[in-house]
Parts: structure tokens; sequence; C-alpha cells
């Protein structure tokens, strides 16, 4: 078992926590049978899941595939006391930046496990002939994944002097790294993104504008595509109050809100949510009140939230699929978050995706931010008409560029302290600025 951080390239992306960094990172497991065969997982970057990893690779190595999850078990077992609480989930960045202390926060045991098991499914997988989806709930339960174009507003880099790449060209690849302010340059954004990709489905990151201007973006979006669906994701930034002013009778232009608000005066996100729910009609989704067990159940009794986004990477890839399920049996949708990742975390949601029953929401990916400049697997699942397809291939259906990996890491060495500090990068756009959960990062005015 190998546990190699690595990184990739990124665009100035902004959110409630400020503006992405030139530089993501993630962690890999890459596990090597006594047949030869590789299985990989990847999940969110970080030192307290590279370290806990590595603490791991004594319960791994040497157990036999076919008790697997005897070995996640031990793991469990093993992780479990050091791990942290669960947290909600906005980004690495938005956590490091309250208490900026990346190293001991937001080490989630399933980010732990989800990795492990990403691996351990792939070489099962391998040695079975089957895909990874074959082995999850009920199986395969379609033949490609619906994707979203997951759309940012988009800082302006040549005012920084950090080393992001300069967007030329107006297609996806250039303006994926040119300013986009505006509900017209938002629009122009999805319109390129629908060209590469042909989505049909929309979310613009939020948090960043006023409310209104950020409802004002979405319904840019609708305009351009009238039969997408279009939803805007504050990351809970909106009071209630401003979210029911902002969203009340925009059902034409949103298909559902995600985190519109969260908790406040002493009551949860779960609880407000509700209220949001109820005050606009709109449906609404979460990566931040419903990211466990627990919290999913008091946002059930709550009728909080129509559309858990049940990231595999923080529920592990066989939890992500049971709350598929039970979505299913509950008359909830089921989705999924995502944050910067690689084209081994695209198989990974790929695979929870396809065995997910009934009718499932297009899945968020930051795909699109990466596709092009980096990737580590030899042939990357490609997006086409806004859908990934499900691969035949045995395990996860991707195979490891070991060159490519190599690079990464390298990067990682280079790259890896100011990676994913959204505030630093911020401050070239606003100097002196601060995180605050409840004011948009950039309309502060
Ligand atoms: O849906 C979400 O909240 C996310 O995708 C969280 C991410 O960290 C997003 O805010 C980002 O990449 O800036
Ligand atoms: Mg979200």
């Amino acid at each position: 078992m190998r546990v190699i951080p690595v990184a990739g390239r990124d665009s100035m992306l902004l959110n409630l926590c400020g503006a992405h960094a030139p530089f993501f990172t993630r962690n890999l497991v890459l596990l090597t049978d006594n047949a030869g065969h590789v299985g990989i997982g990847e999940v969110p970057g970080g030192e307290g899941i590279l370290k806990a990893l590595e603490r791991a690779i004594s319960l791994v190595v040497g157990t036999e595939l076919g008790r697997w999850q005897r070995t996640l078990n031990a793991v469990r077992a093993a992780c479990g006391g050091r791990c942290g609480a669960p947290q909600h989930q906005v980004t690495n960045a938005a956590e490091e930046s309250v208490l900026r202390q990346p190293h001991e926060i937001n080490l989630r045991l399933e980010n732990v496990i989800a990795a492990v098991e990403a691996a351990l499914l792939d070489l099962f997988g391998q040695y079975l002939g089957v895909p990874v989806c074959e082995l999850l709930g009920n199986g395969r339960q379609r033949d490609s994944v619906p994707m979203l174009a997951y759309l940012f507003y988009v800082g302006d880099a040549a005012r920084t002097d950090l080393p992001y790449d300069a967007g030329t060209g107006d297609d996806w690849y250039g303006l994926r790294d040119r300013e986009a302010l505006t509900p017209q340059a938002i629009a122009c954004l999805a319109d390129a993104a629908v060209d590469r990709y042909g989505f049909r489905d929309f979310k613009l990151k939020g948090g960043v504008m006023a409310p209104e201007q950020e409802v004002e973006a979405a319904a840019a979006i609708k305009r351009h595509h009238p039969n997408g669906n279009v939803t805007v994701d504050p990351n809970g930034a909106w009071s209630l109050a401003q979210a029911v002013a902002a969203c009340k009778g925009q059902g034409h232009v949103l298909a559902y809100a995600e985190d519109p608000c969260g908790p406040e005066q002493g009551y949860s996100g779960r609880e407000i949510i509700a209220e949001f729910r109820r005050a606009t009609g709109i449906r609404t989704a979460t990566n931040m009140v419903a990211t466990d067990w627990r919290q999913m159940a008091h946002s059930y009794l709550l009728g909080a939230v129509d559309i858990p986004l049940a990231d595999p990477h923080f529920w592990t890839m066989q939890g992500s699929v049971r709350l598929a399920q039970l979505c299913h049996d509950w008359g909830l949708t089921w989705g999924s978050h995502s944050n910067n990742h690689f084209d081994v975390s695209l198989a990974m949601f790929t695979h929870c995706a396809a065995a997910a029953p009934g009718d499932i929401t297009a899945i968020d990916t930051h795909w699109i931010w990466q596709e092009g400049r980096a990737r580590l697997t030899t042939e990357p699942p490609r997006i086409v008409r806004g859908k990934v397809a499900v691969s035949d291939r045995p395990g996860l259906g991707v195979e490891p560029d070991m060159a490519e990996i190599a690079a990464a890491h390298a990067l990682y060495k280079k790259v890896a302290a100011g990676a994913r500090d959204d505030a630093m990068a911020m401050r070239y756009l606003v100097p002196g600025w601060t995180y605050d959960p409840k004011m948009p990062s950039l309309a502060r005015g």
C-alpha cells in the first residue's frame, strides 16, 4: 500500500471562503495485490488524512482481498478514536481560514475509509472481472451518469503574482482562467461548458455577490439554457430572510437551492432550511447540514432537505449508495457534492451514481476546472452530452498513470504549503480580507 499526496492546478475560483489558490491537493492510495493488480483511491488532501492513511498501512498489507470489509473495519477501529467528529463540509479552506490549524481539522474517519475502500473495491472488481458499481448496493442501475456544470465566479488572476494559468481564447479552456463577475460572464461560462461537455444541468457557486445578484446570474444561465436545471449554492451565507427574499417566486429559475441559509439565532441549519423550504416551495439540497446519518435523521424529521449530496469521499462509497437507496425508498433525491479532484475521484463518483437507484440529480464535479491540464490515469472518464458513461471495465475502470502521478507528487512537494488557502488568494483582490460565514466574499459594500 502506497499513500501518495498529489497537487493539481486550479483557476481563481471565488467562493464564500475567498478565492481558490493556484493549486489544490489530494491524497491517493495505491494497493498492489499478489497477482500484480493495482487498485487506486482518491480523497481530499491534507496532512491529517495523509498521516491517518500512513498509519493504516500495517492494517491493510497482507490482508485477504475477499475479506475487504474486515480490513475496512480494522482501519475504522484503529482510526476512529483519532478522527474528529463530523464537521459540515464547506471546503477544507473554509475551516482552515477559521481555525488556522489545517493539519488538525477536517480529518473525518470516512475520508480515510473512502480512500482504502475505493482501492480495495477497485482490486476486488478486477479480481472478479466486474465494474465496481456491480459490488455496491443492488449493483449497476444505469449506463451513464449525469454531471452538472459547476460554475464559479472567477477572479482576475492578473491582479495577483500567483502562478495561475493565463486564459487565452474564448472556449472553455480560455474562459475558465479569465475574470467572470457579472451575470453575462457567468452565462458565457455556461455556454462554453455546454459547448465542450454538453451539460443540461448547472450550478453556480454563490456566497460571493449579494443574494439577488447571484439569483440574477442563475437567471442569466437559465435564459441561455431554458431547458436546463439551474441551482445556486451560497454555502449557507444568506440569512433566512435574505434567502426567502432572493428565492421566493424564482421557481421558474431555480430547480432547487443548495444550502441557501444555515444556522441562525439559536436554530440549527436544518431548522432554518426547513423554514426556507416551506416559505418558498423551492426544493433544497445540502452538503452542510445532512452530512452523516444522525444529521440525516434530523433533516428528514424536519423536512429540511430534498437532495442530500452524499459525496462518497465523506460518506464512503458504500455509505453514499446506502443513502441513495434510502432516498429512493423515502421519496428524496440523491446527489453528490464534490471538491477539487482528479480523474480517480471522477471514476469513484461515477460508480456510486451508477449504483444509485431511481431518479438522481446531476452530480457535482469540479473536473471541468482540471480537465485538459491534469490527469492521473491513462484515459480519464469523459463528460459527453453532460454524462459520463459507466465503464464495463473491471474495477474502477481507470488505469493509474505512474508518470503523471509522480509529476503531481513532485508538484505537491513544491506547493503543498500554500495550496487551497482561499483567504490568502482573496487578499490580492481585497487587501486585508477575512472570512465571514455570513457575508458575501466580494460584494460587501
Ligand atoms: O457544494 C459545495 O459546497 C462545494 O462544492 C464546496 C467546495 O469546496 C466549493 O465551495 C469550492 O470548491 O469552492
Ligand atoms: Mg454545496
